[in-house]
């Protein structure tokens, strides 16, 4: 793997986005790293609608949280995504209003990654943004630099927010994955927050994951 990558250099991440007052961190996790693995295929950069997942996906709770994986298979079954602007963010579940003639990206399949860092740098540099779940206690504090938490304040087998990886490099010398959240652009450093990486901090390397477009 390159010593560093950040897909924000191939204009393959989109704006950083709000979720608002509802759990749908990981409905942005899925739709981000499925906006990736669609620039990837096509060179275009589209924003997908994490509105629909909330309103449509059967197998999560909306608001009330969800799994990667059941995200990726529900939006297999669906058909694919529409574009924010087709589908747009409210924040709250509505009725499902999603409409096949409408689909902007669909995938094919999606992977589970292995648990070890070096693996997932070297795929991500390779494919696309990763999807990621950590502890999040940690980022609720964080304003800027590289994040290193003693592992007691970070708990990596209490996962509880879903984020997106794009990337990882070092600051003087120090390791750090690139994490896109979904707390707006006010958050962190211009709604990013940099991890330490390489000592396996609050459960980052356990669920990644990534959508596969063919
Ligand atoms: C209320 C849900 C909040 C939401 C988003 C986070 S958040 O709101 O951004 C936030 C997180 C932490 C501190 C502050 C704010 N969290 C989730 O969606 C997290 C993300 C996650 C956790 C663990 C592994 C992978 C992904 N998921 C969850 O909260 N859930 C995972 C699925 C679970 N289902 C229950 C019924 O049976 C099927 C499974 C429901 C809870």
């Amino acid at each position: 793997a390159p010593d560093s990558w950040d897909w924000r250099d191939h204009r393959a991440v989109s704006p950083v986005k709000n979720q608002g007052m509802c759990g749908s961190c990981w409905a942005f996790s899925v739709t981000e790293n499925i906006e990736g693995q669609w620039f990837k295929k096509t060179g275009k950069l589209l924003s997908l609608s994490e509105q629909e997942l909330v309103d449509c996906d059967k197998l999560d709770q909306a608001c009330g949280g969800g799994l990667p994986s059941n995200a990726y298979e529900a939006i297999e079954e669906l058909g694919g995504l529409e574009t924010e602007t087709d589908y747009s963010y409210t924040g709250h579940k509505q009725s499902c209003d999603f409409s096949s003639g409408k689909v902007a990206a669909y995938i094919n399949s999606s992977v589970e990654l292995p648990d070890n860092e070096n693996e997932i740098a070297a795929w991500l540099a390779e494919n696309s943004p990763v999807s990621a779940a950590l502890n999040a206690f940690a980022m609720q504090f964080y304003r800027k630099g590289v994040s290193h938490p003693l592992k007691i304040f970070c708990n990596p087998w209490m996962i509880d927010h879903a984020v997106l990886l794009v990337g990882f490099g070092q600051r003087n010398g120090i390791p750090f994955w690139a994490i896109k959240n979904s707390w707006g652009e006010d958050y962190g450093e211009q709604g990013y927050y940099y991890l330490y990486r390489g000592s396996r901090l609050c459960g980052i390397n356990k669920m990644c994951s990534s959508a596969i477009v063919n």
